[in-house]
């Protein structure tokens, strides 16, 4: 962190477009916020767009703005993110997960600094410093069709990596202690042998595992000291995903079996964890890795076709295609 620190303070104040990189939970959000926070734009808004979060038919009106009457819905005009950004910085989350052709608008924006609402035949100048961030590999992208090569070379004028966390284990102390004291339950604190196992661990999450852990630990040991002893109990052996990956605790109920049944056996193994009071479980990313292993096993057993798999899932064939995009899921895959 100290060498990315350095590098954030050298490129902060250039105009330059910066892209991060990094899987998910590394840290990608925080790099942004510093880049903007150490510039000569700080006092200037710093506007965030996650892109994997909103529809694609909405995309371009959440970025660009839209006037009264654009579509249906929009009773009310409204500002565009890059509008909101101006003089400031722009930080577009999960780029890679832009359609095609919002990619397009995206760089005719950064070429020209001008954009125009939804609907409106004005153009309005906008002088916005861009931070785009993916915790995929956008050159794979450009192999595969779903990214524009010619924006990639706009967004990355400037690479930030950002680097697992299990590639930076000596970061591991110092992120734990100051998880442990900031606001929530009381302070705990780690003895040195447990400490040592933190830093062994794989931390698939990356550092967003490792401050649920902390905060996890602190609700259940508050004001503790926590041995090497009782960390098997408060860490799950494979990190935040359990798709792909071996049974989670001792008593781990195997659901992919019947999974398989209906599926024709094309799910990885996949076990549930077991909620007692002494492990609690992520329950949204528990609902995700379900999502994602049932998606993939309906587009295997229907040989990629979205309209088929979509039928087997109960799902309309928009919201599926919905659903893959934010979970980085190609139909091939
Ligand atoms: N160096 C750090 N110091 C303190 N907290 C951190 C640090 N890096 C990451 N975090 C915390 O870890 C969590 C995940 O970080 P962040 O959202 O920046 O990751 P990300 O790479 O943007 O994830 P995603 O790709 O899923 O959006 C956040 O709660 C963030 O506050």
């Amino acid at each position: 962190m100290v060498a990315i620190r350095n590098e954030i303070d050298k490129v902060a104040d250039s105009p330059a477009s910066v892209l991060i990189t990094g899987p998910s939970g590394s840290g990608k959000d925080v790099a942004a916020q510093l880049l903007h926070q150490k510039s000569r734009r700080a006092g200037a808004p710093y506007i965030a767009l996650n892109c994997a979060a909103v529809a694609a038919d909405l995309l371009e009106s959440e970025m660009f703005g839209h006037e009264a009457g654009a579509f249906t819905g929009a009773t009310r005009a409204r500002t565009g993110r890059f509008e909101a950004a101006h003089t400031g910085t722009l930080f577009l989350d999960e780029v890679g997960d832009m359609p095609l052709a919002m990619q397009a608008k995206l760089l005719r924006a950064l070429e020209t600094r001008v954009v125009e609402r939804v609907g409106g035949m004005i153009p309005i100048t906008v002088e916005v410093r861009l931070i785009s961030a993916t915790s995929v590999d956008l050159l794979a992208a450009i192999d595969r069709g779903l990214f524009r090569s010619d924006l990639l070379y706009r967004l990355d004028v400037i690479r930030i990596e950002m680097p697992p966390l299990a590639d930076r284990p000596q970061d591991i102390p110092l992120l734990v202690e100051h998880f442990c004291l900031t606001a929530g339950a009381p302070p705990i604190r780690f003895e040195k042998a447990a400490m040592a196992l933190l830093m062994d661990h794989p931390w698939a999450g990356n550092v967003r595992e490792l401050k649920n852990f902390v905060e996890r630990t602190r609700a259940h040991h508050p004001g503790e000291v926590i041995t090497r002893d009782a960390l098997p109990r408060l860490l799950r052996p494979t990190g935040a995903s359990v798709v792909g990956g071996s049974v989670v605790g001792g008593s781990a109920t195997r659901v992919t079996e019947t999974m398989n049944d209906v599926l024709g056996g094309t799910l990885p193994p996949m076990t549930l964890p077991q909620l007692d009071p002494g492990h609690g479980v992520d329950l949204r990313q528990l609902i995700a890795d379900l999502e994602q292993a049932y998606i993939r096993a309906a587009l295997s057993a229907c040989g990629g076709t979205i309209a088929g798999s979509a039928r087997l899932l109960g799902l309309q064939r928009t919201t599926l295609i919905e659903k893959m995009r934010r979970l980085h899921i190609t139909p091939s895959a």
